[in-house]
């Protein structure tokens, strides 16, 4: 019942809702308005046909074709000329007005994807994601170039067609009209049972892709714990299902299909029997024959309707999707002007009382009355357990996600009051797995701030102990680094991470400690890149090696989502019975 409930409101809440994309369209009507004149037309002329036929038979069987057969053959070319010229037009102006609009639509989907908050990404997986640019929007490509056309041509050529055969014989209209329409109502309810295995199809096929991307993302893991036969199976299991309901679906479309010749073509011959019992009386052979083509032209139009409706109800569902993103609120970012974007803050960081938990586990408390305070320039190690919730501290302070409780203040105000663009233009990160994007060092370092000139990227690769294994590379800046270039190590990923932050010259830094050991060499000038890289500037690190941040002015040790100890390494390691000189034991007994 409730399933039916939804069902209903998705027909007719779909094409409301659906509508509303119609404003990527909006700037391209007048085109628009012109392809539908043109597939008006060539509809039109197709309706010439039948009739220009039985004309010829008509002439023929009067015994003066002579008379005629110049006339009607020059008539049937012309129709012919007109509407190939026609049908061109409706094409090229259908193509070109939906290539703009389903560009406008993808750009207008993506900028809005990336402006949404990271509780949004946390819930979801890339691949779904991908599949909204790619696949939906597909559809409703397909939608605007074939499937609008047909179904706007299908409904001229069954209101144009029944006029024409009302004209010629009104009684042999009624008796076509009394049996084609049940037919008609039939094939759409059909037509709507079948769509619902076709959407199911669908769904599985993209559960399996998702499969196929996540392996190939993580295909490092994957190998790691020999897991191919694992996937290889998940793999197998889902495209099965998806032959299972497939079959299924074909299944019911065969018989769909064998409804409808049946049903139609016996419609028809219903009618020839009926058309050759009217012959004589001002009805021809020649107009029984256009008839039943008309009536031919007809029947095919409404099945053909059948699977256009479908098709609509496809890309409506299409569209359900694309707009249930464009519906998700965005940050509040804006573009900030290069001079707003110059250090702006001290860096004196407080944090009153914080409490919070993720929107996606909300009974999970993660971090618990959390207070400290860091004046500007200081450096602020966060130490404590996995899980204990410093990536959370972090997550807070580029305001990914807001307190539940509490405050935090940067320079004395509360950060929700500060423009979320011109908070994160004042802070740099420097994560733990460098990502770097598949292009040149140039534009790695770069992504710091993307004005920058190459000898502000020059000195910033200087600053971050860079420099020297960049210049080693036959092309320099511009070696291609990531998926298809060359593979950096860990020590030089983190250098090129630096560089960026060192460019992006914030006054807040973060820095999540590489966890994975590099060589004694590389430890040292990244150590020493980063140092120099926290001078003057307010810096909040996450520490996973305890001998890193004995020079920190305040450690705060957190436990449970709370702070459990703060103070510098002598004050905290003169607590006996503390957490802190625990683990500093245990990190340093071996
Ligand atoms: N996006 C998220 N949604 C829901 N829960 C999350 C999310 N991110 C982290 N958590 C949970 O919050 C808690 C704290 O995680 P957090 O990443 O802050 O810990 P951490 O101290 O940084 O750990 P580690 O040192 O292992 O990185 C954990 O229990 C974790 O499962």
């Amino acid at each position: 019942m409730e399933e039916q409930q939804k069902r209903a409101k998705f027909s007719f809440e779909g094409i409301r809702r659906a509508s509303r994309l119609y404003q990527y369209a909006k700037p391209y009507r007048w085109q628009f308005a012109g392809g539908l004149v043109m597939l008006m037309l060539s509809s039109a002329t197709s309706l010439a046909f039948p009739k220009l036929l039985g004309d010829l038979i008509n002439v023929g069987q009067a015994g003066e074709l002579h008379l005629h057969i110049n006339r009607i053959g020059l008539m049937l070319v012309a129709v012919l000329a007109l509407q190939s010229i026609f049908s061109f037009f409706r094409i090229r102006i259908f193509v070109s007005v939906t290539e703009k609009t389903v560009a406008a639509l993808r750009q207008a989907t993506y900028s809005h994807l990336i402006r949404l908050p990271m509780k949004f990404f946390s819930e979801r997986r890339v691949g779904e994601l991908n599949s909204r640019i790619s696949s939906d929007i597909s559809q409703l490509q397909d939608l605007f170039t074939t499937t609008l056309a047909e179904f706007l041509r299908q409904v001229i050529v069954i209101i144009g067609g029944i006029a024409l055969l009302a004209y010629t014989s009104w009684q042999l209209t009624l008796f076509m009209l009394a049996i084609v329409p049940a037919i008609c109502i039939l094939a759409v309810v059909f037509g709507k049972f079948i769509r619902r295995f076709s959407k199911q199809v669908q769904a599985q096929i993209a559960e399996s892709n998702t499969i196929v991307e996540e392996t190939l993302q993580g295909i490092f893991n994957v190998k790691a714990f020999a897991n191919e036969f694992f996937e290889t199976g998940r793999y197998k299991a889902k495209t099965d299902e998806v032959v299972k309901t497939g079959i299924k679906s074909g299944t019911y479309q065969g018989m769909f299909v064998s409804f409808l010749i049946f049903g139609l073509f016996g419609a028809m011959v219903a009618v020839i029997w009926k058309g050759v019992l009217m012959i004589g009386d001002g009805f021809a052979v020649g107009d029984l024959f256009s008839f039943v083509l008309y009536s031919g032209f007809i029947g095919g139009s409404i099945s053909g309707l059948a699977e256009i409706f479908t098709r609509i109800q496809r890309a409506l569902g299409a569209s359900e999707h694309l707009l249930e993103i464009l519906d998700e609120p965005e940050e509040k970012i804006q573009l900030l002007p290069p001079a707003a974007r110059r250090p702006h803050f001290n860096g004196e960081i407080r944090f009153q009382h914080v409490g919070f938990q993720y929107p996606s586990r909300k009974d999970l408390p993660v971090l618990r009355d959390v207070s400290f305070h860091a004046e500007p320039g200081w450096q602020v190690a966060l130490v404590g357990p996995s899980g204990a919730g410093k990536s959370t501290i972090v997550n807070l302070l580029l305001r990914f996600y807001d307190p539940a409780v509490g405050h935090i203040y940067i320079d004395g105000q509360d950060t929700r009051e500060y423009d979320l663009s011109l908070l994160r233009s004042q802070m740099a990160v420097v994560p733990q797995d460098v990502f770097l994007f598949g292009g040149t060092i140039r534009e790695n370092i770069a992504y710091g701030d993307t004005t920058a000139s190459e000898e502000a990227i020059v000195e910033a690769a200087r600053q971050a102990n860079a420099w020297e294994f960049i210049r080693q590379f036959p092309e320099g800046l511009d070696t291609i680094v990531g998926e298809r270039g060359i593979q950096l190590s860990g020590g030089q990923r983190q250098r090129i991470a630096i560089a960026r932050a060192v460019l992006r010259n914030p006054r807040i830094l973060i820095l999540d400690e590489a966890t994975s050991a590099l060589d004694s060499e590389s430890e040292k000038l990244v150590q020493e890149a980063l140092d120099k890289l926290m001078e003057g500037r307010t810096s909040i690190v996450i520490a996973h090696r305890l001998s890193t941040v004995r020079r920190a002015d305040m450690i705060l040790v957190l436990d449970k989502g709370g702070v459990v100890e703060s103070g510098t390494h002598e004050e905290l390691m003169r607590k006996s019975e503390g957490l802190y000189r625990g683990l500093s034991e245990l990190q340093f007994s071996h």
